[in-house]
Order: structure tokens, then C-alpha cells, then sequence
């Protein structure tokens, strides 16, 4: 392919020659091949244009930067925001891909995951394939792709639909994270429907206040429907969150249908009649003149926002009402999202979450408490290098709701992990709680937790869901919550083998 077929009426300085043959494109010098297009772009721990002369140095015969960089050896355009250029750039590349399918982008502080998963089912309970990218993994057909990103880079997204697209699949389901709208990473990416889970306090670190947060997340809004695709768009919003009200406002487009779980509240997508047990949650659903009883296997009511998310994307993307309550009620369990770990048979609850905010913690928690339970104990830790302002309030949120917590660790990265610790513990102190323990080793904290629970309690370890590592200044570890679990679970069966009743008395052999 020819530079000048890849170029648009962006504004971009061409220099060199438009004839330039552009065989790959990447924003990284490591991963740069013979007549690539290199992206030189700065980053938060270095700049891309330190590695120009590599780039070019692996075969790169064009350097696209956002200033003139000094070199007579490839082509070179000049463009004002390269994030945009990038992935408009990436779709003429790939050539439009997202134009061949069916796209379902999903955002919002929490539940994102946990609708992909579950439209995923819906899709598969009518036989339709879908591709998701998220979190866990990035998958189609039998491809799983370890996921660096929650949303990857627009070259890396276009890269993927162009292979989901050739391999037959029709949808795709993603889950669209601020920084990505914030960074253009999904620029210029036709969506055909965009879910709005909730937005509650997480990286303020990068995104300074609530409304910046919010300002990123409705990007995706704003843009629905702007491209060339000629169906008709929807906008699914959570109508019980305050920002999803905010957003009504900001200027869609595209048709909008809500939902909501709140009686006497007017939505599109209705549950009521809510029962949430041991084992999932039951409630009534209702859309139009269509009603069904769901039965998911997901436990507390933000399982059933989720689920609502979840039909209503599946509905408004074609899929009949009948077929999308039959997946709902068939949907899978979330690989780290309330994950139970087998006790085998010790008496009490072992539960693997990825909450890692204060209201995600709260949520989760609050799903726990309707179980029947002794005590429940509570494991966590805060992220290194994010928000800093959301450690009190996790801490605070954990001791209130537990009978007893121990603070850890969960990928300091840089940072110090007792100084994490430090500042989780001003939010406990500030309601003065005294049912907690700092182990700033993880598995330590996991090994004392099941080694205080008894029958009848539940423990919860929080954070690190689906995660296989564990992030500190010295590296990236090995380090799975449900592993390190099992390990402990085992201990304790053996040690409590080794306890015999004789009579009215306990030996210890
Ligand atoms: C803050 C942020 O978003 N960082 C992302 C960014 O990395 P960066 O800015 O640190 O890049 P950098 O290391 O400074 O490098 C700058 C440029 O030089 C290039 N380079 C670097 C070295 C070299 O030898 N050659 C070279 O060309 C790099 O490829 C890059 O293009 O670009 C990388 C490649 O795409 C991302 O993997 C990385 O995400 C990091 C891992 C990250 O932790 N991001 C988090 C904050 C994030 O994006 N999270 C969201 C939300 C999660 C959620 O709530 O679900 C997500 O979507 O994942
Ligand atoms: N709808 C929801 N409302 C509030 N909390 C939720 C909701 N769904 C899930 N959670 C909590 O948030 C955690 C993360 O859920 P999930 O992974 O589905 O969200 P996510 O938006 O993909 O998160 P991330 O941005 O980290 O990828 C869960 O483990 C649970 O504790
Ligand atoms: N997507 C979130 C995940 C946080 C998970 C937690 N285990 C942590 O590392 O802080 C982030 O990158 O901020
Ligand atoms: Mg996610």
C-alpha cells in the first residue's frame, strides 16, 4: 500500500514521498518490520521519538510524529494529535473493519467485564460468535490474546477486528475504559450500540475530578452514530446512576433506551420483584409488552444491573427478547468476579472478587451480607501508581462492612507498599475501627485469613480477580488469588486431620 492512500484530509505535513510503501503499521520501535509506518508517540514514561532512529533502523520507511523530526532516511508526516491520526490511519490500514461488524462497546466505572461475559452467552444461546476484547483476554473462535489493556491501542483494536472480521465472526463486544476514550485509542470506531454501566470515583489520578471522568466516558456518546454506517444506533443507559441522568444531556444522537432496577422509575428495561439468594439472583424483567423471570447465577443486585445491561445490548443489537432471557439465564460465571474457591468441604466461603474501588468493595459486600454468614474477612489491598484518593475510602468501606480485615498488597508497582497501607489506613482510622490487621505480603494475608476462618464464614479476597501477577518495583510475579487459596485450603484440611474428638475432648495428633 501506498503512503498517499493511507493519507485523508487530515491536516498532516508530508516529507518525502508520497509513494512510500507502507507494508505494517506500529507504535512501537521493537515491533517495527521492513516498510513499516512508525507512530512516535510520547507516553507517560518515555517518548516515542527517542526511538525513531531504531524504527527506522527495523525497516520503518515512514515516522509519523506530532513534531518535525530530523531525518532524510523514510517519509515522514507531521500531524497535530496523533492519537486521532493514529487510529484513523489504523482504519484505512486495516481497511474499516469495524464497518464489517456488529460493535457493542460497553463503559462505565464497574460491571463492563461482567456484561461482556454475559452478552457473550446471549449471543452464543442463539448461535451467534462474537469477539470480545477487555480485561481478561482479548478472544474470538479459539484465539485468546493475553490482554495488556482493558481497550489496546486503536492499531492493536484495528489489527484484531481485521482478524475477527476474516475469520467469519459478525459481532464483537468490548469494553471501552476512560483512558482509552481519553487517549483516542477507539477514535473514529463506528459503534453500532454503547452501554453505560456507572461512574463512581476511580482513576482521578489521570483524570483529575468526577467530571473529567465523566467528560471522557460520554465521548463515546457524543460520537455514537457519526460514522458510515447507515443502521440504526442505540445508546443504553443505567438510569439509576446519577451520571447515567447527566448523560441524557450531553447530546446522543442515536436512539436511547434505560434501564433500570428502582419501582417507580420510567426505563425501557425494567427489573423488579428482586430476590437475591446464596446462589445468584431471580428477578422479573420487563421490556415492553415482553415480561420473563431471570434466574443468573451472579449473586447481589449489581448482578442484576449487569444483566439488565447485558439483555438490553443484546436486544437492541437484533437478538428477539425470548432468545436474549434464555442466555441471560444460561450465562457464565465471570473468571474472577465472585468466583468461589472449593473449600472441599471445610465449612465456610472462600470468594475471589475484583473490586477494586471503594463502591465496587461496597457492592460486593453488600451482595455477601445477604448470604448467610458468621463473619465475613475481608482481603485487600490498593493498586500502586492509581488513584491515591480511593485508598481511605476502601479502607473505610472494608472495615465497616467486615467483621475483620487484613490490608495487603496489589501491585504496588513503584510505589512503597506499607506507604499504600499507610494511606489505606486513614480511612480506617478516621471511623476508628479496630478489626483489622496490616500483612503486607499477600499471601501471607490470604494464608492468615483462612487460617482464622471458621464454619459458617465467609472470605472474601478482593482486588485482584482473574489477575495471574502480582506488580511490585522489583517486577511482574506469578501470583493468583484463587491459587495461592488452594494452596492454603489444602494446609488446613490436613491440619484439621490431624485434630480428633475423643469424647468430651480434642487431641491433636
Ligand atoms: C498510562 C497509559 O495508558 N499507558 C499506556 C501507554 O504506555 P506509556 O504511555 O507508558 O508508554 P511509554 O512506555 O511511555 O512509551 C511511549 C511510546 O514509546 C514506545 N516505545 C517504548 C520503548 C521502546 O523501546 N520503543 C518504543 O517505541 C512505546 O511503544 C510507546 O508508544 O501505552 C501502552 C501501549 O499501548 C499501554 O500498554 C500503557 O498502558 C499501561 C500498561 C497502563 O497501565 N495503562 C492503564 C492506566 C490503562 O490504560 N488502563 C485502562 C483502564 C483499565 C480499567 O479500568 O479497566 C485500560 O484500558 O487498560
Ligand atoms: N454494575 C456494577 N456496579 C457496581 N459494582 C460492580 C458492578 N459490576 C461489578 N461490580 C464490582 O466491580 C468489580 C469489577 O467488575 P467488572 O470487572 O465487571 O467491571 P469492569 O468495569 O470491567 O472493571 P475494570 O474497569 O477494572 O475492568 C466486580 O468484581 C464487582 O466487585
Ligand atoms: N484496570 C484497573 C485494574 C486495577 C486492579 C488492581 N488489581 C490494581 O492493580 O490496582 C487499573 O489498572 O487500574
Ligand atoms: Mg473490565
Amino acid at each position: 500500500m501506498k503512503l498517499k492512500e493511507l493519507l485523508s484530509d487530515e491536516s498532516a505535513f508530508i516529507i518525502g514521498d508520497e509513494n512510500t510503501e507502507v507494508s505494517g503499521v506500529s507504535y512501537d520501535s521493537r515491533k517495527v518490520g521492513k516498510d513499516y509506518a512508525f507512530f512516535a508517540l510520547s507516553g507517560h514514561n518515555t517518548d516515542g521519538r527517542k526511538y525513531i532512529a531504531e524504527a527506522i533502523a527495523n525497516g520503518a520507511s515512514v515516522i509519523i510524529t506530532d513534531s518535525k523530526y530530523d531525518t532524510n532516511d523514510a517519509a515522514q508526516v507531521v500531524v497535530k494529535d496523533i492519537f486521532h491520526f493514529m487510529s484513523l490511519f489504523g482504519a484505512r490500514f486495516y481497511n474499516y473493519p469495524d464497518r464489517e461488524l456488529n460493535i457493542m462497546g460497553i463503559t462505565g466505572t464497574n460491571g463492563k467485564t461482567t456484561v461482556t461475559y454475559m452478552i457473550e452467552s446471549i449471543l452464543a444461546n442463539s448461535g451467534i460468535e462474537c469477539g470480545v476484547i477487555g480485561t481478561v483476554n482479548y478472544r474470538y473462535k479459539s484465539k485468546v490474546i493475553e490482554a495488556d489493556n482493558t481497550t489496546p491501542q486503536s492499531l492493536d483494536i484495528y489489527k484484531i477486528m481485521r482478524d475477527i472480521s476474516d475469520s467469519g465472526v459478525k459481532y464483537l463486544v468490548m469494553e471501552v475504559s476512560s483512558h482509552a476514550l481519553s487517549l483516542g485509542r477507539v477514535y473514529g470506531i463506528e459503534f453500532d450500540v454503547v452501554v453505560f454501566t456507572n461512574l463512581t470515583r476511580e482513576h482521578l489520578d489521570f483524570h483529575k475530578n468526577m467530571d473529567g471522568y465523566f467528560e471522557a466516558k460520554s465521548v463515546l456518546f457524543k460520537e455514537l452514530g457519526a460514522g458510515k454506517k447507515s443502521n440504526k444506533k442505540c445508546a443504553i443507559i443505567n438510569i439509576d446512576d446519577e451520571y447515567g441522568e447527566k448523560l441524557l444531556k450531553v447530546g446522543i444522537s442515536a436512539e436511547i433506551k434505560l434501564y433500570s432496577a428502582i419501582k417507580k422509575r420510567a426505563a425501557d428495561f425494567k427489573a423488579g420483584d428482586i430476590e437475591i439468594a446464596n446462589n445468584g439472583a431471580v428477578f422479573n424483567l420487563i421490556f415492553c409488552n415482553e415480561r420473563a423471570r431471570i434466574r443468573i447465577k451472579h449473586i447481589g443486585l449489581h448482578n442484576v444491573y449487569n444483566a439488565l445491561a447485558a439483555l438490553a445490548a443484546a436486544v437492541c443489537s437484533g437478538i428477539s427478547f425470548e432468545k436474549a432471557v434464555e442466555g441471560l439465564n444460561n450465562s457464565r460465571q465471570v473468571p474472577g468476579r465472585l468466583e468461589k474457591v472449593n473449600t472441599i468441604g471445610l465449612g465456610f466461603e472462600i470468594v475471589v472478587d475484583y473490586a477494586h474501588t471503594d463502591d465496587a468493595l461496597e457492592n460486593v459486600l453488600r451482595a455477601l451480607k445477604e448470604i448467610k454468614s458468621k463473619r465475613i474477612i475481608t482481603v485487600f489491598g490498593c493498586g500502586g501508581d492509581r488513584d491515591r484518593a480511593k485508598r481511605p475510602l476502601m479502607g473505610k468501606t472494608a472495615v465497616e462492612m467486615s467483621d475483620f480485615v487484613f490490608v495487603t498488597s496489589d501491585n504496588s508497582r513503584k510505589e512503597e507498599p506499607y506507604q499504600i497501607i499507610l494511606d489505606i489506613e486513614v480511612g480506617i482510622k478516621r471511623v476508628g475501627k479496630k478489626n483489622y490487621k496490616v500483612v503486607v505480603d499477600r499471601e501471607t494475608a490470604i494464608k492468615e485469613a483462612i487460617m482464622m476462618a471458621d464454619k459458617g464464614d465467609i472470605v472474601l479476597l478482593a482486588g485482584k480477580g482473574h489477575e495471574t501477577y502480582q506488580i511490585a518495583s522489583c517486577g511482574k510475579a506469578h501470583f493468583s488469588d484463587v491459587e495461592v487459596a488452594e494452596k492454603y485450603i489444602d494446609l488446613k484440611a490436613k491440619q484439621k486431620v490431624a485434630v480428633k474428638q475423643v469424647g468430651q475432648r480434642e487431641f491433636i495428633f
